[in-house]
């Protein structure tokens, strides 16, 4: 008897979850984005923030994937309680350097499955990131370099920006947007197999 594997849709828009699910050799059957209303609720916690839009773009996608575990992220950048937003322009990139430069932050990534039974899962990732102090020539190098553009938090810990990084304790990956150790599992607890 031929045991089917079953499909993977990855519910997401950003090319570096798929090269980061590529590193560790898996290839979703198909990439379908989530369209949903990013903005955080009224004092929603930037974890809870994560969590719940990693569900939300999840549960969004299910239904038009039937038989398939779909697969969904959010990364959220927070500085104490505030979320920073992801950087479309270079002002909101500028703000965003500007009150990371020499201290700690927070990254959170919320990650969410779900099976073709309806089968549930999900986790949030935390991981805290020390800046260096960015100097206004650094700064002003980092925004015409144009790597914040639709990055949380306004940078890339994957490019010009890991230079910055006195510290980081938790998960690289989950920064870069998918945090694999926990997606993997994830995944075959809902009985994935590459
Ligand atoms: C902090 C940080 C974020 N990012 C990226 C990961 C995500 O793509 C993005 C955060 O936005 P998200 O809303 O998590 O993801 P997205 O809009 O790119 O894609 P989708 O919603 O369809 O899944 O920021 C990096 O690439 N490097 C970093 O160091």
């Amino acid at each position: 008897m031929v045991v089917q594997r079953t499909p993977l849709v990855l519910a997401s828009a950003s090319p570096r979850r798929l090269d980061l699910l590529a590193q560790v050799g898996v290839a979703p059957d198909r990439v379908d984005p989530a369209d949903i209303d990013e903005t955080p609720l009224r004092d929603e916690t930037p974890r809870r923030h994560a969590l719940r839009l990693a569900v939300e773009k999840a549960r969004a996608v299910a239904p038009r994937s039937p038989g398939a575990i779909v697969l969904a992220a959010d990364t959220v950048v927070a500085v104490g309680r505030r979320i920073l937003p992801k950087a479309e322009t270079p002002e909101q990139a500028a703000r965003c350097l500007k009150l990371l430069s020499g201290r700690n932050h927070k990254v959170l990534t919320g990650i969410a499955a779900i099976a073709p039974d309806g089968r549930e899962a999900s986790r949030l990732v935390e991981t805290r990131v020390q800046f260096k102090h960015l100097s206004d020539a650094e700064q002003a190098d980092y925004l015409a370099g144009g790597e914040w553009n639709g990055k949380a938090g306004g940078y890339g810990v994957q490019g010009v920006a890991g230079g910055f990084i006195i510290d980081l304790h938790g998960s690289y990956t989950s920064v870069v947007g998918l945090p694999l150790y926990e997606t993997l599992n994830l995944l075959t607890g809902l009985g994935y197999r590459k």
